[in-house]
Formats: C-alpha cells, structure tokens, sequence
C-alpha cells in the first residue's frame, strides 16, 4: 500500500521529499500536492536546479496548477495559511508541514481539522505534538488512535538519539554530554542582519560565513523523550558556514568500563543488523562533505571513539541534516499514513463481512 503525502513548504527539506520519493519508487509513498508561497515555475526550478544536490535526475516542469514530476502531476497550492489548504480534494492523507512556520501542534493540526488530511508529520523539534518519534528509538510507540500530529524531532536529535540507542542497550548509558554542529540553514543571514532575525539569540542574525554561532536548542530534552532511561543530560549546539554536511558527539558513562573495539563493534553490528537504515558505519577517515546524500540518521565515524578505564565513553556521528532527515520524515510519514485506522463506514463493512 502507498501512502500519499501533501507537502507544507517547498523549500530545502520539501525538496529534498520530492527527490527521494522521484528516485525511490518502491518506497510506498506518493506525493499529490505541495503547497508553498513561491509559484510553481519557481517550485519547478528549484527542483531542477540544485546547489547542494546537483542537477534533478530527470524532468520537472510546472504545467497550470500542476508540478510534474517525471510524468507524475503532483497538485501546487500557494495558501499562506494551513487551514486553506484543500487537502482531501487532492487525496492527501499524511500532511509533512515543512515551512518551519507551522512548527505548533495547534497550528499543524489544522491540516486536519480543515484540510482534511488523516495525519501530520512535522518536520522540526515541534511545539507540543501529539508525540515524538525518532526512527529506531521509540517509533514502536506510534498510537494510531492517540497520535495524529508527530515530530521526529530535528535531525541533530536523529544522529545522537541512534548512537544513545546502542550504547544504552549494549553498556548502559548515564550522565550524557552532546554536542552537534551543524550545517547553514535557510533561515540564517550572510549578513549580520540581528534585527530581521525572527530568532530570540540576537548572535542567530550574525553573518553566518563569519562565526560559528552558538544555538541554545535543547536538543538533550528530545533524546530523553525517545530514551528515557539515559536521564539528565548536558548538551551543546553550533551553527557553521558548511552547506551541508554536520555533525554529532556524544559522551557519557557506561555501566562498566568499555574498550574503543567493544563500541565499535557494537555500533557496526546494530548498523548491519536492527538499526540498518538508521545507522550507517563507515571506517573510511571522513569529513562533512563525505556524508552528502547519505539517507541514515546517523553515519558512526569509528576513528572518534574514546574510552576511559572507569566507563567513560565518547562517539561521533555525521549527518546530512537535509537527507537523513528527510528519509526519517518519509519512514515516519509512511508508519502513521499506513496505520491509520480506516474510517469507520469501512471498518464496519469488514466486521460485517467477517
Ligand atoms: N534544512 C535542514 O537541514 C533541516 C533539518 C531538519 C529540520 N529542518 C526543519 O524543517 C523546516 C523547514 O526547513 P527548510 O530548511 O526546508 O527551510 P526552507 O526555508 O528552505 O523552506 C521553507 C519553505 O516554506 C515556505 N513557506 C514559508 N512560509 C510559508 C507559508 N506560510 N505557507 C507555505 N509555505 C511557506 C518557503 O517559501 C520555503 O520554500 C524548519 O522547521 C527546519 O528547522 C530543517
């Protein structure tokens, strides 16, 4: 069964939905609409045309009120508002809400309440949604009766949430310190511009190419939600003038006291075994750049492994903040559109007939 999605924002993550789900056509997702402010011609040329990914590999062209998309038509809506967006007509059933606008459960919900989609997906570390899911952590939570709009949480929270699953489920894991340093996002400057930032941090106005710029997000409290156990945890953030490619560190005190091989090894195991789509292992050195495209939440870099002779541990992760991300976006898309209960005319139609 294919689950068919509605895009809210065209931008760096809706684009980057439209390219894997054009180059993945077993996926079991679809899209049927996108919705943005921008106007079609100008959606379809931001697909095509791509600093980051390169040239789209294939055609897209706008046609009316269309986007098509190797000869599939895909509706465009240019509502500003996600009440107006008319879902149901184009059989949108799981609405990502990717404009980072709409980042509230109240306001995403409308995509519900007045669009007529089944479900939400939000794109970002969301205010208030029915729950938080991070792929390969707590995703077997998904309540199909209780969740309608959920977060996977940002993609930062993805890498480290991975590489805590393992340590946690192999060592145990206490007394956490993260780290993630990530790639330029849209909504920052190339000048300093503190005023038109619509971030509290003045320092998130600051010219991006200049500064590595601390980001106060609390990336800690959403690796908590998905693995409770680890407890309280420190946590740091960075913003950099890479374009794509970041970062995750994580450190903290096993049960008992580790070797670098031991965490190594298990790290390559759950990535050949339970958590493969997740979690890459890569013992190639690598750099940012060398995560470019790479579809896990995480890609481990064993050579950043450190032990300590009393169960202190420190790993490193890269991710490509716009790919994995997006790819965990879709996972989630597919789960809460392919478990949503049928409406209740069909369901008692198969009681009736069973
Ligand atoms: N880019 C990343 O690396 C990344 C990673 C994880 C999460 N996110 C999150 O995903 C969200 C989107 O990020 P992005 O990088 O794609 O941003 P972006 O700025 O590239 O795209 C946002 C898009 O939304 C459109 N938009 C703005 N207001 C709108 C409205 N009212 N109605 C319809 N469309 C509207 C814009 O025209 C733009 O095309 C943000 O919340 C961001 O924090 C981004």
């Amino acid at each position: 069964m294919s689950v068919t999605i509605g895009i809210n924002g065209f931008g760096r993550i809706g684009r980057s939905l439209a390219r894997i789900v054009a180059a993945s056509p077993d996926l079991g997702v679809s899209i049927a609409a996108v919705n943005d402010l921008a106007s079609t011609e100008k959606m379809a040329y931001g697909l095509r045309r791509d600093s980051i990914r390169g040239a789209f590999p294939g055609t897209v062209t706008a046609r009316a009120d269309h986007l098509v998309v190797n000869d599939h038509a895909i509706r465009a809506f240019h509502h500003e508002r996600p009440e107006r967006i008319p879902w149901a007509d184009a059989g949108v059933d799981v609405v990502v809400e990717a404009t980072g606008r709409f980042r509230a459960g109240t306001l995403a919900r409308t995509h519900i309440t007045h669009g007529g989609a089944r479900k939400v997906v939000i794109s970002a570390s969301a205010d208030e949604p029915d729950a938080f899911l991070m792929f390969g952590a707590n995703h077997t939570t998904y309540d199909p009766e209780q969740h309608d709009v959920v977060s996977p949480g940002s993609c930062g929270v993805n890498a480290l949430t991975v590489m805590a699953k393992v340590l946690l489920d192999r060592f145990g894991l206490h007394s956490v310190n993260t780290s993630v340093v990530l790639a330029t996002q849209g909504w920052q400057k190339a000048q300093d511009s503190v005023i038109g930032t619509s971030r509290e941090d003045p320092r998130l106005g600051r010219a991006t190419g200049e500064s590595i710029i601390p980001h106060n997000y609390v990336v800690g409290d959403l690796v908590r939600v998905a693995l409770p156990e680890i407890g309280e945890m420190r946590y740091s953030y960075y913003c950099v003038p890479t374009p794509i490619g970041s970062l995750a560190e994580l450190s903290g005190t096993t049960d008992r006291p580790v070797s670098v091989e031991e965490v190594n090894r298990a790290m390559a195991e759950a990535a050949a075994g339970p958590l493969r789509r997740v979690l890459a292992y890569d013992p190639d050195p690598t750099v940012s750049i060398d995560v470019k495209n790479n579809p896990a939440s995480c890609l481990f870099d064993p050579s950043g492994t450190q032990t300590t002779a009393d169960g202190g541990v420190k790993v490193r992760g890269w991710f490509d903040n716009e790919w994995g991300f997006s790819n965990r976006l879709l996972d989630l898309a597919r789960l809460v559109g392919e478990r949503t209960p049928a409406p209740m005319t069909s369901r008692r139609m198969s009681w009736s007939i069973a």
